[in-house]
């Protein structure tokens, strides 16, 4: 064996960890890591040398031109990924736009495959974001070369019967439409079908030897999305654990939300689910969190020294998270009924948000540091006080001759249901940096528009030295920043400016960064960058379950209260902007709501 360069230790992104070991001693020690081929970047590799003789059977090692050694790395449970950067001896950035270097390879026999079955093939979330997602990374070549997909559920369906289905929702992206058609057909050729129940080893195991056939004894990496309702969580991973894991690589399971409806049922979940899995095959999945505006909120706190010092109640009166839909419950109302817009929206995808907002400047862009600041940060917020919440359902109303329903004309809805279809929400963090800062929330369906977004809204400026312009309504004239998740993604800062002429008029001015002006690629959906990360064994976007239990902690005694006390919900007309009561809500605490300003 060639002898090894300088002992040197790589990061290079989310998707590969790259090292380089001084001698054979250190490879050997090696052992104790899992080691994955599947995402290496292939231009990074000239000469490539198996040295699985001295590491077992799913472990591979590359060594590298200048003689250094490159293994893809995933650390085991509770194993910290090492981080520390030296000697750049090879660039310490690869970009997503570099997952064409990041599939697998025919390397010595070294090849691994990744079989993907997505549970609850036959619903609405399968068809809607998951099937669609896996295609673009297949189009974008960031699936492993052996790949297999499998759909699963009790519905009878063939093969042929699953294409159809999963073709009639794949899209390609507008900027990128070449060879799409083709590209869909080879897709779908990958794309196999299998029915059975969620409750069964023997259907499980059924699947394992189809998997087993097209893994064609290479090393098997299992993908099992829980696309199907919580109460089939436990059965599907029992069986998938016992009768359908893999033998000689990884096995991982994402989770869809909710994840319980309060802290003892989350609790209980996490315990049952523990019982099969450990938590590091175990990935929770919130889909806000694969945003790009969201994923871009780090990037802004932390690599802009303009922010940051201001990111604090010194200079912060206030922070918005709001969530709008413009349609109702249609078509999940029975689903929803059993949880409402605070489990539905608030306790995880709105949280996530506050989370990443708030919390302190991680040690490092490693999965464990971010996640256990986000923990502290979440820890550190007081339950909410029923005093702190308004909540809503929504009515029928008639606009231009069409009649929108009410939430409980939905069949599957009881007519007395008082589940809130709205709420909004005063919490605090009590830490030194946000002491006294609320950060208010609000999300509802049936309203006027669709959006998400985060408005941070600054004190005003001391001194108001403009006062024959702003008179004396300081808080009309203070800056705010807005991030606006979605639709039509955009990051804008609300200063005030000189109208220019030779007089002193003041404006209101956005400095905007508008990402479909900046930007010509389209945006990549959530599920695409989660996927991918999943496969990637990249964690920092997936929930922890200490984190859960933080964030249940936080909601589930007003959710109890709000039950017990049976709150009447504040009706609202399906389309409108929602119950005043929020408007009074946000006043007790001196905050104007962002999005019902004349100028947004
Ligand atoms: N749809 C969405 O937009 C979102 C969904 N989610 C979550 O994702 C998961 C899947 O959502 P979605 O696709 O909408 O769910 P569906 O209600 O469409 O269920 C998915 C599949 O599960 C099976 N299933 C449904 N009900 C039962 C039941 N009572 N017993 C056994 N099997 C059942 C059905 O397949 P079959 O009968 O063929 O077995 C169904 O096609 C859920 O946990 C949901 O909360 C999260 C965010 C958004
Ligand atoms: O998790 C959920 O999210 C969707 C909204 O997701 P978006 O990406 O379209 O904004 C929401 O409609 C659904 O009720 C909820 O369960």
């Amino acid at each position: 064996m060639a002898t090894l360069s300088s002992t040197t230790i790589f990061r290079t992104n989310s998707y590969t960890n790259l090292y380089s070991y001084s001698s054979a001693s250190s490879l050997i020690n090696a052992q104790h890591h899992r080691i994955t081929f599947s995402s290496f970047p292939q231009r990074f590799l000239s000469a490539k040398v198996s040295v699985q003789s001295l590491l077992n059977s799913n472990q591979n090692v590359l060594l590298m031109q200048d003689g250094a050694v490159a293994t893809t790395v995933t650390p085991l449970e509770n194993e910290r990924p090492l981080t520390k950067l030296k000697d750049g001896l090879l660039p310490s950035i690869v970009s997503s736009e570099e997952c064409k270097d990041a599939v697998s390879s025919d390397n010595n026999g070294c090849e691994s495959s990744l079989s993907i079955t997505v549970v609850g093939a036959s619903g609405d979330l399968a068809k809607k974001k998951i099937f669609p997602a896996l295609f673009a990374l297949y189009y974008e070549d960031c699936l492993p070369k052996h790949f297999t997909i499998y759909g699963y559920a009790r519905s009878k369906m063939t093969d042929a019967e699953l294409r159809i289905m999963v073709s009639k929702t794949l899209t390609c992206r507008i900027d990128k439409r070449e060879n799409c058609g083709e590209k869909m057909d080879q897709f779908l050729k990958r794309c196999f079908y299998y029915s059975g129940h969620y409750d069964s080893q023997d259907n499980f195991a059924e699947l394992d030897k189809k998997m087993k056939e097209h893994e064609g004894g290479r090393i098997s990496n299992r993908l099992f999305y829980l696309s199907v309702p919580p109460n089939i969580f436990v059965d599907a991973v029992r069986c998938a654990s016992l009768t359908a894991s893999s033998g000689n690589g990884w096995t991982r399971v994402i989770v869809e939300k909710p994840f319980g409806r309060d802290s003892e049922s989350s609790a209980a979940l996490t315990k049952d689910l523990k019982q099969f899995l450990s938590e590091d095959q175990i990935f929770r999945i919130d889909h806000y969190l694969g945003k790009e505006l969201v994923e871009n909120l780090s990037v802004l706190r932390f690599s802009n020294l303009i922010f940051e010092p201001l990111w604090s109640r010194q200079y912060i009166r206030n922070v918005q998270l709001i969530f709008s839909e413009d349609f109702g419950t249609e078509g999940r109302g029975g689903y929803f009924d059993n949880y409402g817009i605070i489990r539905d929206i608030m306790q995880n995808h709105l949280l996530q948000i506050l989370a990443l907002f708030a919390m302190e400047t991680p040690v490092s862009l490693d999965a464990e540091d971010i996640r256990n600041e986000k923990v502290k940060v979440v820890r550190s917020m007081r339950p909410i006080q029923l005093d702190d919440v308004v909540i809503g359902q929504y009515k029928s109303h008639k606009k231009g001759g069409v009649t929108y329903p009410a939430y409980t004309d939905d069949m599957t809805v009881p007519k007395d249901s008082l589940t809130p279809t709205f709420a909004a929400a005063a919490l605090f963090i009590d830490n030194a940096r946000w002491d006294g800062v609320p950060f208010l929330m609000k999300a509802g369906k049936a309203l006027h528009n669709k959006s998400a977004e985060i408005r941070v809204q600054f004190r005003h400026v001391p001194g108001n030295l403009y006062n024959r312009n702003f008179g004396t309504d300081l808080d009309r004239a203070t800056n705010e920043l807005v991030i606006r998740v979605q639709p039509d993604e955009a990051v804008y800062l609300k200063i005030n400016n000189k109208v220019p002429g030779l007089g002193m008029r003041l404006d209101r001015s956005n400095l905007n960064l508008h990402y479909a002006a900046r930007y010509s690629k389209e945006i990549p959906d959530a599920y695409e960058r989660l996927l991918l990360d999943a496969i990637e064994g990249e964690r920092r976007l997936f929930i922890r379950s200490d984190e859960l239990d933080a964030a249940w902690a936080i909601f589930t005694p007003v959710l109890k209260e709000l039950e017990e006390k049976q709150i009447i919900p504040e009706y609202y007309p399906y389309g409108s902007r929602g119950p005043v009561g929020a408007h009074y809500l946000a006043a007790r605490y001196n905050v104007r709501w962002g999005d019902l300003s004349l100028e947004q």
